[in-house]
Order: C-alpha cells, then structure tokens, then sequence
C-alpha cells in the first residue's frame, strides 16, 4: 500500500502588497509554518478526508467522482476551471453551510477527478492534512494545503515519476495547487502557490512570471496575529478610492513601494554586504514600507500596537497582506537575543495577540514515501515537529 508524506509552507509578502495591485513589483517568502499530509491508498473504493484544522471527516465512493482525464504523457492541468464539475461537487459534498470544509473537500475531490488512474480510481485512498498555520489569517494556508494536496495526488498516482527534473515537478505541482486555489479562492494572482511550491523568495508582477528572488538569505521574523479581522476586498476598494480622488499624490506612492522591492533586490545581489548590514538595511526598508502602507490608509491601531512594542526594543516591523488588522511582521536580525524576543512577544500576547517565531525563505514543497505505511490515527497524534526538515523529504529542487 504505497502511503507518502507531503509538507508545503505559508508565505507572507515582504514588500509590495496593495501595489501589486496596481502592477507594480512585489516580494513574497515562503515561511518556516508549514502543513503536512499523510496520502495512501485504500484497496475498497473509499476516499476519507481527514482535515482536522477544519474539522472535517468524512468518506466518500471514489466511484462516484466522474473522471475527467485519462492522462498520457504531460498531466498538465486545462487552461479553464471545469465549472461543470465544480458545482457537482458543490452539490456532492453538500457542506454549504461550512464554507471552510467544503472548499477544502471540492478542492481535493476536484483534482482527485482531474488525477485519478484506473488503480486509484478503484482501490480508493486516505487523505490527511495538518498544519502549523493559522486558517484564514493571510499567510496562505490555503495555498500550503493546495500544494500539500496537489503534491500528494501527483505523487501518488505516479505522475510525478513520468518528469525527469526537479523544476518540471514543481512546475506540474504548481499548475495543479493552482487548480486547487482557484477552487477556494475564485481568482487569485498566483503567487501564494508558486511561493509555497518553490520556497525561498519571489519578485512577482501581476500578468508576468514569478521569478526566484536571486541571493535571498534566509530570514528570521516574529509573525503577529493582531486577531483583527479583516477583508482583503475592503482594505483593495480603499485605496482604490483614494486613488482615484488623489492620483498624483496616491501613484507616487505605489512607484516608491515598488521601489522597496527593487531596493530589496539589489540588497540580495550585493555579493560584499556583510549579513549584518544587509539586515539593518532590510529592516530600514521595512520601516519605510509600513510608513507608505499607513499613509495609503491600511493600518489599524492593533497594527501600531505591534510597531510601538517592537520599536521600543529596536525591531522594525509592518503589516503584511491587505492590513486593516490580520498579521505584522517583525524582522528578527541575527544580534537579538532570545531575551528581547521573548520580551516581546510577552507583550505582544498580553495584547490578545497570537505570535509565531519562524524563518522565511525556506523549502518548498516536499514528499517523502514512507517505508511502512501509517494510520490516520497515527498521523493524527504525530508531533509535527518530528517532519520537519530531515534528509528523508525529497524537496524536488
Ligand atoms: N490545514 C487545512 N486543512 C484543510 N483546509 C485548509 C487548511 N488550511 C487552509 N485550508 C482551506 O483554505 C481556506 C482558507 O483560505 P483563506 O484564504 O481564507 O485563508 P489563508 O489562505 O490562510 O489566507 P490568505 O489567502 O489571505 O493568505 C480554508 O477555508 C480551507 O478551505
Ligand atoms: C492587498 C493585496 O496586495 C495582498 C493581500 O494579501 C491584495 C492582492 O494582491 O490581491
């Protein structure tokens, strides 16, 4: 009964959100959070999900997923969603009342319609996902769990082992994460599942192709959930309206975002700077961004909060995503002791606050095929922290 790991990490905008928006250049990373399945056939027809972070378990027959592919060769997704099989499995998993089990159950039986073969359309398999990420708080834990599925139905119906190379594997699991995003998020840019397929940093333009962020180091930052919620819509139609009261003020601004991200760039580049410089330059840049993102109107008090408590112990920090609440970033340069971060983050918690330590720029997707196969049951009560990085994961770089 071949049974596999996968893992995918969150991601979190560095620089340039809301002008991104305008078609200016934006930075992304992918982070240390990350989530992990445990895929592997079944020999009685039986799909099981079970997606603890949303508190769904359920079986369905694989039988009656109608079949959209039998694949030769290249098993690269079609250009347009099949929305035909979209609002079928609307209607199969009949979960509309909780949105949040049933775009992570279409998303999975979508791309298990798509991917199946004859062997696994009949034998059935078992399907878990855990994650070290907050649902919903804009670092792209869909786009991990979007990854995380792709990678394992790849995997475990071989289409992985018909490509010869690392990047035609990331390309073929990215195209189908894809899918999987676009069936929980209607239209999305992109970048979250091309950041958490890849790993390290990306430089992304809306309309072009993202592009590895060339001689990014890897980055230490204290994540804050002000807990605030937010919508991405509302925080977009704001700055649009300003805009257009005030474009020659508004697009000067945006230009000078972007300017943060080509500066950000050229900090990579520079072969000479020391680390220690490179970080206090990324953490001015940083400062400067957060400045710009306020003026624009898309700060909220909770945000500050974050900004006051960290600058008074010498660490910059800015919101990250759409703002109007949801996460700060925090740059963690390699001098700060674990007494200050600790400090900190004792502050920021007495806030109401949830912080999470973690590292951006690290790997993409990754599978590992397990030697003995696991229950879900197994998986389930697992210490996350026993998968993360060991030599058995094969990151397909
Ligand atoms: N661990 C998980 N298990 C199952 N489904 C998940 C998991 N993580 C995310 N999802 C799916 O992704 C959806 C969350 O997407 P949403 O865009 O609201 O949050 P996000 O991806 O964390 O934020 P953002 O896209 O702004 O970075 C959930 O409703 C669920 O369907
Ligand atoms: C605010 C924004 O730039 C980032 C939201 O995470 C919106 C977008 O790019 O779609």
């Amino acid at each position: 009964m071949p049974s596999y790991y996968t893992s995918a990490p969150g991601k979190v905008i560095l620089f340039g959100e809301h002008a991104v928006v305008y078609g200016k250049v934006a930075t992304a990373g992918s982070l240390g959070l990350r989530s992990y399945t445990l895929v592997q056939t079944r020999t009685d027809g039986t799909i099981e999900a079970n997606l603890p972070d949303v508190q769904l378990v359920r079986t369905w027959k694989s039988s009656d997923i109608p079949r959209q592919a039998r694949w030769e060769g290249y098993p690269f997704p079609p250009a347009a969603m099949n929305t035909d099989l979209l609002d079928h499995l609307a209607q199969f998993v009949d979960l509309a009342a909780h949105r949040n089990q049933s775009q992570a159950a279409i998303a999975l039986l979508y791309l298990h319609a798509y991917l199946a073969t004859d062997d696994t359309a009949t034998q059935g398999f078992d399907l878990s996902v855990r994650s070290n990420l907050p649902v919903g708080a804009g670092l792209g834990s869909s786009a991990s769990y979007s990854v995380c599925l792709a990678t394992a139905l790849l995997k475990m119906n071989g289409h992985l082992s018909s490509l010869s190379t690392g990047a035609e594997q990331r390309e073929l699991v990215n195209q189908w994460a894809f899918q999987a995003e676009k069936v929980i998020h209607g239209n999305p840019s992109g970048i979250d599942n091309t950041v958490s397929t890849l790993g390290g940093a990306v430089m992304f333009k809306k309309g072009e192709k993202i592009e590895p962020l060339p001689g990014f180091q890897s980055l230490r930052f204290l994540l804050t959930n002000t807990r605030v919620p937010r919508s991405t819509q509302v925080q977009v139609a704001n700055v649009r309206k300003l805009q257009e009261k005030f474009p020659s003020v508004v697009n000067p601004m945006l230009d000078a975002i972007q300017e943060i991200s080509i500066s950000c760039k050229e900090l990579f580049g520079q072969d000479d700077l020391e680390r220690a410089q490179l970080l206090s330059r990324f953490g001015e840049l940083v400062d400067v961004n957060h400045g710009l993102l306020a003026a624009l109107g898309v700060s909220h008090p909770a945000l500050e909060k974050v900004r006051e408590i960290s600058s008074k112990m010498g660490l910059k920090s800015k919101l990250t995503g759409a703002g109007g609440g949801g996460c700060a970033l925090t740059l963690i340069r390699d001098d700060v002791t674990p007494e200050t971060v600790a400090a900190v983050k004792q502050l920021l918690e007495a806030e109401g606050f949830q912080c999470l330590e973690t590292q951006v720029g690290g790997p993409g997707a990754g599978v590992q095929t397990l030697e003995a196969p696991k229950t879900i049951a197994e998986f389930l009560t697992l210490d996350l922290t026993s998968l993360e990085v060991t030599p058995n994961w094969d990151y397909m770089v």
